[in-house]
């Protein structure tokens, strides 16, 4: 039986402050009996008594992808190396090995995750684990289990142990229903993907632990995040990213979506910036729990308008994938973060000028490295 449903009583409010956390990693080696979906109905969670001072210990669930290193590494630089896990079901690559605590875990194995969370006295959880909206239409069964099934431990152990837990969202939790352009917070959510319903399920079921135990659950719906030192894991917009390997590789470029497809985009460095301030935003500041944050929309066209000023014999073709197209055209247009701004201060710094130079600059000096190598 769930744990939840053995609580007769509503939680007091999940301690607030960042917790400390400066022990080395601890490989987990104990099995534990106990657990917590088996708890009796007069526990209370934790009270967790952490310094203001002291830093979160903070795990990363779903590390390896898009994200999950460049947040990493952001945490790393403010709260220190040790404090911060990075954790996936794949092997890392050496570079990530080697540049700070990396552990296995597979969301879908409850006591393993519990494990890590006790063993490394985690205090904030960022949960970056899951199959993206192209990758979870060609395998559904796998993006119910690891966006849905995933998503109930990690909930249930966060609740448990007094965690901060965010938990990203995305533009795909709306759908052609939706106001379009611009998207508002609240307004009709009707995705047909499991990519968004999953991600409507996330963002229900961590309000409702919000309000019923007192979870300090953190969520931003991040529009299509672009990327130059790490690839998407199989989405709708990553041909965003893909625009720039190509037109710096071989000046030729296809994309899979029509030219006119209007969706919201972020720079990674805006993206991962905001999940920090989110995350360090005092509650008090937080009006809701779920949140759109935007920087910038533009299609396809506008995009490769915007490269070609920097590489102007770039070469656009348009192969049109039909799945991605149906997804894209149900997405919002523009998004309205408004409420972000307003109340815990969000701005972005990239727009689409700055973001093609930016990533031109990164992907130019890279493959003049390589060449030279
Ligand atoms: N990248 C974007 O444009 C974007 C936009 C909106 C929201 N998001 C959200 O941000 C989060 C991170 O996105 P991303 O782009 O890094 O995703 P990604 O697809 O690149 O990476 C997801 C990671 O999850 C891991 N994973 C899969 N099954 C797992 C399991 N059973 N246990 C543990 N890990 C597992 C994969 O190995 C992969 O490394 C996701 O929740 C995504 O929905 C991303
Ligand atoms: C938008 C976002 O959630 C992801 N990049 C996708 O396209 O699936």
């Amino acid at each position: 039986m769930p744990f939840i449903r053995t609580f007769s009583k509503v939680a007091k409010q999940a301690l607030l402050s960042p917790g400390c956390g400066c022990q080395p990693i601890t490989v987990a080696v104990r099995t534990i009996s106990f657990s917590p979906r088996q708890v009796t109905s007069d526990a209370s969670f934790h009270s967790v008594s952490f310094s203001e001072t002291d830093h979160p210990k903070v795990l990363i669930t779903g590390g390896l992808g898009q994200l999950g290193v460049g947040l990493a590494t952001m945490l790393r630089k403010r709260f220190g190396n040790n404090n911060v896990i990075l954790s996936d079901i794949r092997k890392p690559p050496s570079h990530v090995f080697h540049s700070g605590p990396f552990i296995y875990s597979d969301i879908l194995d409850y006591k393993n995750l519990r494990e890590i969370v006790v063993n490394n006295r985690i205090t904030w959880l960022v949960h970056y684990s899951a199959l993206l909206s192209a990758v979870g239409e060609a395998n559904v069964a796998l993006a119910r289990d690891v966006n849905i099934t995933g998503l109930h431990n990690v909930l249930d152990i966060a609740a448990e142990h007094g965690l901060r837990l965010f938990v990203p969202s995305t533009i795909g939790a709306f759908g052609p229903t939706s106001p379009r352009n611009p998207t508002p917070d609240l307004c009709v959510q009707r995705p047909r993907t499991i990519y968004g319903v999953s991600k409507v399920h996330a963002e229900l079921m961590g309000e409702y632990y919000h309000h019923r135990y007192g979870l300090d659950f953190r969520c931003l719906r991040y529009p299509g995040i672009i990327s130059a030192d790490s690839q998407p894991g199989g989405g709708t917009t990553d041909y965003a990213v893909a625009i720039f390997h190509d037109a710096v590789k071989t000046g030729k470029f296809e994309c899979n979506l029509k030219p006119d497809t209007r969706l919201p985009m972020m720079y990674i460095d805006d993206c991962l910036r905001a999940t920090v301030e989110m995350m360090e935003a005092p509650a008090d500041t937080l009006s809701m729990r779920t949140y759109n944050i935007n920087a910038m929309s533009f299609s396809p066209e506008e995009l490769a308008q915007e490269v070609q000023k920097q590489l102007p014999d770039l070469e656009v073709t348009y192969d049109i994938d039909q799945v991605r197209q149906a997804i894209a055209d149900s997405w919002p247009m523009n998004f309205d973060d408004s409420n972000a701004r307003n109340d815990w201060g969000w701005k972005h710094d990239y727009d689409l000028p700055e973001l093609v130079q930016t990533m031109l600059n990164y992907i130019g000096s890279d493959s003049r490295i390589a060449k030279a190598n």
